[in-house]
């Protein structure tokens, strides 16, 4: 589904980031991508979410080499992933459902076809309580969940989450988890970037782990 080759980045004059970077991600696979701090985890997801391009290397998504890409095919390809950002992006003036909604409005569609997608998809993430609010009165774990249902409702073939734990109580991270695991068993590949062992421990996923500006894939039988 996506494969990465010799992959470097470097931001500006700066050092590389990433350096030689390898991989694959299958389809329908589940993988956490770890490593410590600064280690450049959202970067790659940058460059998997292709509003990043490498300073070397190459990078297929589905099955098309990205720097060949025009920019509408860019944007086309982008539309087949979603993303859940760290700092969730919500737009404070929309509600709840006006948020999650919002990709399937940008896209020209009609809300008398989406509504009743958006509604069940709020009760899935459990905010079905909670459609009518301003972003500003949701608590973190509700709009990490709305995050999460915005990148949803556009059905990705690829899902990346940037620490979709990082805010939220050990309860409703095991919850959160529980939501991508679903999500992958429904046929979506989920890249879940997170420094939390406790979280990881809790699934035998693949692990990406980035150290020194390489990765090295761990599979659930290397490490169990
Ligand atoms: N826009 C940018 N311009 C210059 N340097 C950057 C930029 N974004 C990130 N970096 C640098 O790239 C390196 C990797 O950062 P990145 O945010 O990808 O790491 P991370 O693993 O996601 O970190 P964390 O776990 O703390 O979120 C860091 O040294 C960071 O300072």
């Amino acid at each position: 589904m996506v494969r990465f080759e010799n992959v470097g980045l470097r931001y500006g004059m700066g050092p590389e980031v990433l350096r030689d970077v390898s991989f694959d991600l299958p389809a329908n696979s589940f993988q956490f991508l770890t490593g410590p701090s600064g280690a450049g985890k959202t970067t790659l997801l940058r460059l998997l979410f292709l509003t990043l391009k490498p300073t070397r290397g190459l990078i297929h998504t589905f099955d098309q080499e990205v720097s060949t890409l025009s920019k509408h095919a860019l944007a086309e390809t982008r539309r087949r992933i979603g993303i859940v950002f760290q700092d969730f992006r919500l737009l404070d003036h929309l509600t709840t459902y006006e948020n999650i909604a919002l990709p399937l409005r940008v896209q020209g569609q009609d809300e008398a076809r989406y509504r009743a997608e958006v509604v069940e998809l709020l009760h899935w993430v459990g905010l079905g309580e909670r459609m009518h609010v301003l972003p500003p009165v949701l608590s973190g774990g509700e709009k990490q969940r709305a995050a999460i249902a915005r990148a949803l409702i556009v059905r990705p073939e690829l899902l990346l989450a940037d620490e979709p734990t990082g805010n939220v109580d050990p309860a409703l991270a095991r919850r959160l988890l529980r939501l991508f695991i679903e999500l992958n068993r429904s046929g979506t590949s989920v890249v879940i970037a997170t420094h939390d062992e406790s979280l990881m421990e809790l699934f035998p996923a693949r692990r990406l782990r980035l150290e020194d500006g390489h990765v090295t894939v761990q599979e659930p039988a290397s490490w169990s």
